[in-house]
């Protein structure tokens, strides 16, 4: 064999025992909005995500879109800003997020992977009672911010997902969900998904974001964390800026309810979501329960 055919057949036997450990896994992948920036890389991740289905594993989608809501936002003219990595969201800054994550960012994902074959079946927080959030406030400095329509998931009902992996289907999630009034807020996607991959049991919550993972002297690049745990986390998250405070707690949060490993990974990367999966060395930063916990 030449080195080229040589190389290629190592590459695919390497993935031959993640193949098998992850064989029916359910896996809950979160493809942020700044790792959509780009066609090219959007089509990578709509055929990573049939791929993983198509080789056996139960892969379910949380998406976000912060960068396409700023946008309209911005197009509308109506301002918004960011406290602890959470939008401020007024009423009517609600109406454009709900336009945006479920009429435009979730339907674009949902073509993308159906271009494959009948896979994607678009659903958000609304649906079938999945999320109840409640309002959520923050602390900054002591005084309680107020952030308007923002919510935590306080309760998660997965069976509409349970049934569309169940008929073999891609579950493309948009994070809207009501408060138990029935009135609709603006839920972070990394903080969704969390608490959708604990409420479904995953074997793992991977974050796609714009960063190659969690550094922990940010922006010092050689501070990239390879392997954290819960414990370790939870010390490093009060130092933590912007969009990784969300992030870093929504690992926290489903390692701590049960999912075996988070990760959070470059979505820059085309197919990255495949390399973290089927690989020996994997990417990224994975996060683990603390070790009693296992
Ligand atoms: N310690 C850190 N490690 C990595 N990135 C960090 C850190 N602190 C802040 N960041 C910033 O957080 C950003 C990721 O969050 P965010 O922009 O909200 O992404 P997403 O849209 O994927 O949710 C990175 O691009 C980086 O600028
Ligand atoms: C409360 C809050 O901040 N919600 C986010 C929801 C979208 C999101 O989380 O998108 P990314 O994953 O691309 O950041 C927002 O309004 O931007």
């Amino acid at each position: 064999m030449n080195n080229d055919a040589d190389r290629k057949a190592e590459v695919l036997i390497e993935a031959l025992p993640w193949l098998q450990e992850f064989h029916g896994a359910l896996v809950v992948v979160k493809y942020g909005g700044n790792a959509m920036v780009d066609d090219e890389l959007k089509r990578a991740f709509a055929q990573d995500m049939v791929f993983l289905r198509v080789a056996g594993l139960r892969p379910v989608i949380v998406h976000g879109g912060g960068p396409q809501i700023g946008a309209m936002l911005g197009k509308l003219g109506i301002e918004s800003e960011f406290r602890g990595g959470l939008r401020v969201t007024t009423p009517e800054a609600m109406d454009v997020v709900r336009m945006v994550l479920v009429g435009q960012v979730g339907r674009e994902l949902v073509g993308l992977i159906n271009a494959h074959g009948p896979y994607a079946v678009g659903i958000s927080g609304e649906d079938a009672h999945l999320f109840t959030a409640e309002r959520r406030g923050l602390e900054i400095d002591g005084r309680e911010v107020d952030l308007g329509l923002v919510g935590d998931v306080v309760t998660v009902n997965p069976a509409a997902v349970e049934d569309i992996v169940a008929a073999g289907r891609i579950p493309v999630v948009s994070t809207v969900a009501p408060d138990i009034d029935g009135v609709v807020h603006n839920v972070n996607a990394d903080t969704a998904a969390a608490a959708l991959a604990v409420a479904l049991k995953a074997r793992k919550l991977v974050v796609l974001t714009d960063v190659e993972g969690l550094y922990k002297n940010w922006p010092d690049r050689s501070s990239l964390v390879q392997r954290i745990d819960a414990a370790e986390l939870e010390t490093v998250l009060p130092g933590l800026a912007s969009g990784m405070v969300p992030k870093m707690e929504a690992c926290l949060r489903a390692v701590r309810g049960g999912v075996p490993q988070a990760h959070v990974i470059d979505g820059r990367q085309a197919h990255s979501v495949l390399l973290e999966v089927f690989t020996s060395e994997g990417v990224g930063t994975m996060v683990l329960p603390d070790e009693g916990d296992v």
